[in-house]
This record gives structure tokens, sequence and C-alpha cells, in this order.
């Protein structure tokens, strides 16, 4: 599931484009790679000791923990090499004594389905991955550019990450991950020795219990084997963990065999206190500000800039042109009641402006100087950006500009003006002079990355260029506009992909933490369905 998973993720990475080798141990996993395309060579149970000859760049063993520990020393590689073992110990004493650049990685992600028919598309995003920088706590015995590297690689998919030593990474796994699966398990087992409470209970129509028991249980049991490693190579941490929770358990039972009562208050405030904790509001993971968008089916009045009633919040949609960005933001916005902003609608707008002042010929150069000596930001340009009705306009000397910012000549010279760092800066600054007033869907190409880094909700939207090309030369058709062949409008896409990507300052790529969807095979409903049920997933 990882490993496809993983897979998956690199195939799908704006900026991956190289060759993808899976080894798989069945062929079931092979047939179900191949048929999904997610890797160039697919290798069935190979020699461990020959996969050097394949020139790999980087690998990543995603095995169970104790064949990792039997692969290591046999493998001959001399690229980076990580891994995604959930206990670290043995995986680490077992590289030590190898040549391999190896530093181990615990993407935390797991779950207790297999195979790759169970992988996640998303699987990395937004989760946390621990690096292992040595063996023991405090000392860092990874060399500094390898550790660089494995984050780096792990951020491209999205993933938080957190340096820890193999040590105390196994003790604190035990704790808060290992040790309260068993609990769960535990408290199942538990209805085993009053066998009144499951008769009774299967007898009633349904359940004779809330939410919190399910709650408690859903860990219970999960993946037999997958468990039995675990606590195979990290056994010590979590005895001390169930021991430690018996005796809270022993304290507790002595507590309430009191007669007086009153400790609970004390008691409950406290474990209150402690699962904050673990799991307060600033905390990333947990869905953070639990106040999201609150789903209203009407846009209303209240989408005027300024209004009272909007609350801050922000949701940033990047993605390459034509990836269905602004569709789709509008659709959300509508839904939720807040405002679409199109960046790059006022990057076009800011284009065209120059273009009036300037004419069709001025060089790069001449669009880079005016905001020196003319000052044209929106404002001191007579350009002027306004919302109708939650539709963005576009004024310039109170002229509304309306599909003028869309032709052919605006799009060839729209990276005059967003290659440079003072246009860049004022548009980011009204934007976010805009999310200080009120909800904002946000759609552009560095939203999640430069503009509102922080926001908790971001999106990322994908499409093969084909398909793009194909969008965009319906919607000129459509609209009664020149449409060039599908050929050279796939050219343009991949140019306008090309400069977007490796512009120096606010070039597209994938915001870490943000959600990716391809929107290649699905149509624009499927695209809103999926963010909204993210959205109400972490809300
Ligand atoms: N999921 C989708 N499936 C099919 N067509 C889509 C989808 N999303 C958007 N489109 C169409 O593709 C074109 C480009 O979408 P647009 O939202 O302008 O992309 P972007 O803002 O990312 O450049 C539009 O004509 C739109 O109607
Ligand atoms: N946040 C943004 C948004 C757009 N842009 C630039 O503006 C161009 C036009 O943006 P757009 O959203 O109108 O693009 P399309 O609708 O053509 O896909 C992009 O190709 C980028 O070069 C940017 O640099 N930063």
């Amino acid at each position: 599931m990882m490993g496809a998973s993983l897979a998956h993720a690199l195939r799908h990475h704006a900026h991956f484009s190289g060759e993808i080798i899976a080894v798989v141990r069945s062929d079931r996993s092979a047939a179900a790679l191949r048929e999904k395309g997610l890797a160039d060579t697919i290798l069935v149970d190979v020699d461990p000791t020959t996969l050097a000859q394949y020139n790999p760049d980087f690998v990543v063993l995603g095995t169970p923990v104790l064949s990792l520990v039997e692969m290591l020393p046999l493998l001959r590689l001399d690229c980076p090499v990580t891994d995604m073992g959930s206990t670290r110990l043995a995986i680490e004493r077992a590289a030590r004594g190898t040549t391999l650049r190896f530093a181990g990685s615990h993407p935390m992600c797991g779950s207790e389905n297999s195979g790759p028919e169970a992988l996640v598309p998303d699987l990395f995003v937004n989760r946390l991955c621990i690096i292992i920088n040595g063996i023991e706590e405090a000392v860092v015995d990874r060399d500094a550019d390898l550790l660089d590297s494995i984050e780096t690689f792990w951020k491209e998919l999205g993933m938080h990450t957190f340096r820890l030593d193999a040590t105390t990474h196994d003790r604190i796994v035990a704790g808060l991950s290992h040790g309260p699966h068993f609990l769960s398990s535990a408290l199942a087992m538990t209805y085993l020795s009053d066998p009144l409470l499951l008769a009774k209970n299967e007898e009633s129509p349904c359940a004779i219990t809330g939410g919190g028991l399910r709650d408690m249980l859903r860990i219970a049991g999960s993946n037999p084997v997958m468990w039995r490693d675990i606590l195979a190579t990290n056994q010590r941490p979590i005895v001390d963990f169930l021991k430690s929770f018996r005796n809270e358990l022993d304290t507790l039972i002595q507590n309430a065999e009191r007669s007086d009562t009153d400790w609970v208050l004390t008691y409950q405030g406290r474990a209150h206190e402690v699962r904050d904790r673990i799991y307060g509001n600033a905390r990333m993971g947990n869905g953070s500000s639990a106040n999201l968008i609150p789903a209203t089916h009407e846009a209303s009045s209240s989408l005027v800039v300024g209004s009272e009633n909007a609350k801050p919040r922000i949701l940033s949609l990047d993605g390459p042109a034509g990836s269905g960005k602004s569709t789709v933001a509008g659709i959300i916005a509508r839904r939720l009641g807040c405002l679409h902003a199109d960046s790059g609608a006022i990057y076009r707008s800011l284009t065209y402006a120059c273009m009036q002042l300037l004419g069709e010929q001025a060089s790069p150069e001449e669009f880079g100087r005016v905001f020196l000596e003319q000052t044209p930001d929106p404002h001191g340009f007579a350009l002027r950006v306004d919302y109708d009705n939650g539709k963005q306009l576009h004024y310039l000397n109170e002229e509304e500009l309306g599909l003028k910012i869309r032709t052919p000549s605006v799009t060839a010279r729209i990276r005059y003006i967003a290659d440079h760092a003072q246009y860049r800066n004022r548009v980011n600054e009204l934007l976010r002079e805009l999310g200080a007033k009120t909800a904002l869907i946000v759609d552009g190409r560095d939203i999640g990355t430069v503009v509102f880094p922080d926001t908790p909700f971001k999106f990322y939207l994908d499409a093969a260029v084909r398909t793009r090309a194909e969008r965009r030369r319906k919607e000129l058709i459509e609209s009664g506009m020149e449409a060039p062949s599908l050929e050279e409008l796939e050219k343009q896409i991949a140019d306008r992909d090309e400069q977007d990507r490796n512009r120096k300052i606010g070039a597209l790529q994938i915001p870490p933490g943000a959600i990716l969807i391809d929107t290649s095979n699905i149509d624009r409903d499927m695209v809103v369905s999926g963010i909204l049920a993210h959205l109400q997933e972490q809300f």
C-alpha cells in the first residue's frame, strides 16, 4: 500500500519526471502496479544484492521491519537509501554495519490495509515523517547532506518532517502510537470477561453505546502480522508504556473506590489538559481551527469585502494553467458563501495595463521598469480590482476590462509582469488585505507557498498537458475566440508550465501540506465534491 501510494505520488508530482523501478514480491502486486501504470520497470522477487545494476539515484525500502533488518546488510548501493519502517532501532543497528548511505524515515501514515490495490493517492500529504538522524539521543551520526536530501524528498510529497534519533523515536511511538493500539485491543478483550455485556448488546436492535466506545475500539486488532513485528522490534518501550498505564489504572481504581468522588473533577480536568497538549488547536494534523467555512449554499451579500460577518479564512488552490482552478474556485466560493480571488486575472490586468501604457512591442525590461517609474500598482495605475456579487472585476481608468485580459497577446506577456518581485509583492499585498477582511478561495500558482503559506486549507490541482489543451480549445471555441490547433495550444501550455515552474520567485510548486487532485479524468463536480469532502473531514 505504502509503496504503491509512493509511486502514485511521484507519478503525479509536478516536478518528478524520473523513472520509477518497483521491486515487489508477488506477481499479483506486479500486475496491480502495471495496470495502474505506476512504474516504468517492475521487478518481481529479485535478489536484493543485484539492485545496483539498475543504477538507482534514490532508493526507498518499503518492506516490513523484520525483512528490512535482514535485507540491509545484503544491499550494495551507493545512492541515498531510506525506508518506511515504523520501529527504528533494529533497522538503524542493521544499517550501521553496512557501507550504505542510509538514513531511515518513518512516514506516519501507514494503515491496516496492504497491497497496491489499497493505495491512497494523497497518503503522504499533510502527514508527519520522522527522519532518523542517529541511534542515540543527541548524537547525530548521519551525514547532513544525506539527511537534507531525504528530508527534501518527503517534503516534496507534502509531508511535514521532524528529526529524531532511533532510541527516542521508538520510546515516543511506543507511548503515542503502539501502546494505545494494544490498549484498544485490551479494552476489546475486557468485554469477554463479562459475557452479559456483549450478549445484551447483540440482542439490542442497535449498539448500546455512543460514539465514545467506537472511537476507543477503532484501532483494536488491526493487522496481526504488523503488530507482531512491531512488538518484536519495539518490545521494551511498549512494555514500559503498558506498565505505566497499569499504574495509572491502579490509581484510578483506588480513587474510584473512595467514597468521596470530588477527585473526579480534578482528574478529568487534568486528563483534558493532557489531551489538549497532544491534539491541541495549534498542532498540525488535527484539523486545527475547528471553525472552517460553514456550508451555506447560497452566495450572499456577505461576500462584500469588509463584511463584518465574514471571518478571515483562506483556501488556496494552486496548479498549472487549465487544471480547473478558476472553475472549481468559483463553484466552491458560491457553495461556501465566500469570495473567489483569481490572482492570475490580477496579473493579467496588470499586464494589459502595461501594454496599454507601453504598446505591444515593448520589451520585458521596459515592462519591468514601469513599476519603478510610474508606481503602477493596481491603485496607482488607475487599475482597480473589485468584486460584484462574488465576481472579480478589473477596471482600468474605470473601464471594466472583461475578456480583454484573456487574449493570447496578454497571455504571452504575463511573464514580463509575473517575473518581477515588485509586481508580485503588490499582488500578494492586495490578496492579503482582502484575506484579512473576508473569507477567500484564492487560486493561482504561489498561493499556498508564498501568499498564504500558513493556511491549513491548501489544494493543488493538476492534469495532463493534453487534457488541459483540449479544455482550453473547447473553451475558446465556445466563447467565439480564435482557437489555435490542439498541438499549438499544447505547446503554449507546456511553455507556460515551464515558465511558471521555473520562475525565480513565486514559482508554481506543490505547497507543503496541500491535497493533490489530478483532474485529468474527473469532471468539475467530482473535483468540487472531493475538495468539500476533505474540508468536512477536517472540520
Ligand atoms: N474537472 C474538469 N473536467 C473537465 N473540464 C474542466 C474541469 N475543470 C475545468 N474544466 C474546464 O477546463 C477549462 C479550464 O479551466 P480553468 O478553471 O479556467 O483552469 P485554470 O483556472 O486552472 O487555468 C474551462 O473551460 C473549464 O470549464
Ligand atoms: N498567483 C499567480 C497567478 C498567476 N500567475 C501568472 O499569471 C498567469 C495567468 O494566470 P491564470 O490563472 O489566468 O492562468 P490560466 O487561467 O491561463 O491558467 C500564469 O501563467 C502565471 O504566469 C502567477 O505568476 N502567480
